[in-house]
């Protein structure tokens, strides 16, 4: 019969093997624990012990252990812990259970003040597991006609209440305009002012006349979010009428349900773009929940082909590393496919050309108020958003470009200048 002790969980000399998953914590102790009694704790913890030392019969126990085998302290009370996790922990394919994991219980320990998810290294056996998305960056032109400038997307608002005819002839303002994606807001899915299926239906009727007259690819990023299988029926329905794309509110509807949901994309060729809606719950905090590198790395997993990153600071929503979180969501994970990084949030024409500078053109950008705001109404405020990318690409100034025959753009940075909303 063994105990298994807190300390077990301590090893400074291990050294994470290439089927670990190796997670970074950053954790400020509780005020009697030292920083090794704490990081042993939490291994424990998210893996296979608990506070009492257990007798077992060692003939009948998997050892799961995980093993803290790097702190190092801050200056102040608390620093960074590197937990390396056996794979044989967890089921193949269950983000779930992952996370139930490496976010579950010890984020609320006493034996830590706060805790923080920053980061993780994924084996290449548990990232098999997953599907990781259909398309990625490749939307741009394997869906649309972006070519090598950002995908452009716009959300009608005001972001719930209007009517479907309202909808649609926003819509139809803002294709013309030039932007490739319509866009439902996190909280637009299926109410009595503006109902899911004539919705789709009569938007995407619109998109294809668009496509048509403009000549380039329309599409429309719907939102599916409701109860997992209601959120596959209606992705049927948004393939059956000739749609493109759908979005779910990832953190909301869960992550199983997202992991249902990109069986069905699979199936009928559909992009998935995911709102992250509820995120700022536990990754505002610089100090305690899970980081938003993490959030979209479990989205990668899962199978999203685009995901909401920040705007590097420039709109109306507290952001974290876009830049950095960006890249990974660019780098090779054992040839899982790409995520498009969406930019959204408080931006318009007059702050496109800092926002292309700080995260390139490989990005999708979204902008709701940035063109429906527009002093002149939506076609205007796309035409502006359009015409500042164009400037943005070409190194030319916004204003020398809005001077140069683009008068969309010289009301938008009449009213907004570079200001960064909040
Ligand atoms: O509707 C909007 C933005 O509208 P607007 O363009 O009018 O500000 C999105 O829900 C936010 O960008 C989400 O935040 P994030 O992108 O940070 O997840
Ligand atoms: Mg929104």
């Amino acid at each position: 019969m063994t105990g298994i002790e807190y300390d077990d969980f301590l090893d400074l000399d291990y050294e994470p093997t290439g089927t670990d998953l190796v997670c970074e914590f950053s954790i400020a102790p509780a005020s009697d624990m030292s920083m090794e009694a704490a990081a042993s704790r939490v291994a424990s913890e998210s893996a296979n012990g608990t506070w009492a030392a257990l007798h077992v019969d060692e003939a009948e126990l998997t050892d799961l252990s995980a093993v803290a085998c790097d702190i190092r302290e801050n200056a102040g009370p608390g620093g960074n812990v590197t937990v390396a996790y056996p794979t044989d922990l967890f089921e193949d394919g269950s983000m779930a259970q992952i996370l139930s994991c490496i976010a579950g219980n010890i984020m609320g320990m006493k034996a830590v003040d706060s805790i923080r998810l920053e980061d993780c290294k994924w084996p290449e056996t548990l990232v098999e597991g997953f599907p990781g998305p259909q398309f990625g960056t490749a939307v741009a032109h394997e869906k649309l006609d972006a070519g090598d400038r950002p995908v452009l997307a716009t959300v009608p608002k005001p972001k719930v209440g209007l009517s479907t005819d309202a909808h649609v002839d926003i819509a139809e303002q803002a294709w013309r305009g030039g932007v490739d994606l319509l866009k439902d807001d996190e909280n637009l899915t299926d109410q009595y002012f503006n109902p899911f299926e004539d919705r789709v239906e009569r938007s995407l009727s619109v998109a294809r006349e668009l496509t048509e007259e403009t000549g380039e690819k329309k599409d429309y990023l719907v939102n599916i979010t409701a109860e997992t299988d209601e959120m596959v029926r209606r992705a049927e329905f948004v393939a059956d009428q000739g749609g493109g794309f759908i979005m779910v509110d990832v953190v909301t509807a869960g992550w199983s349900a997202v992991q249902t949901v990109r069986d069905v994309a699979e199936k009928h060729d559909l992009a998935i773009h995911a709102h992250r809606a509820m995120h700022a719950a536990f990754d505002r905090m610089d100090h305690h929940g899970v980081s938003m590198r993490t959030l979209a790395q479990v989205a990668r997993l899962c199978g999203v082909d685009h995901i909401h990153t920040g705007t590097a600071g420039l709109g109306k929503l507290e952001n974290e590393d876009t830049p950095g979180i960006n890249a990974w969501l660019k780098s090779d994970l054992y040839g899982t496919t790409d995520v498009l990084p969406v930019a959204s949030g408080g931006l318009h024409p007059g702050v496109i050309d800092a926002l292309i500078d700080a995260l390139g053109t490989d990005i999708a950008i979204q902008a709701g108020g940035g063109i429906h705001g527009h002093p002149d109404g939506t076609e205007a405020g796309a035409r502006a958003l359009r015409q500042s990318v164009e400037a943005s690409m070409q190194g030319v100034p916004l204003r020398d470009h809005a001077d140069a025959g683009n008068p969309e753009l010289a009301a938008a940075l009449d009213k907004w200048g570079a200001e960064t909303p909040r």
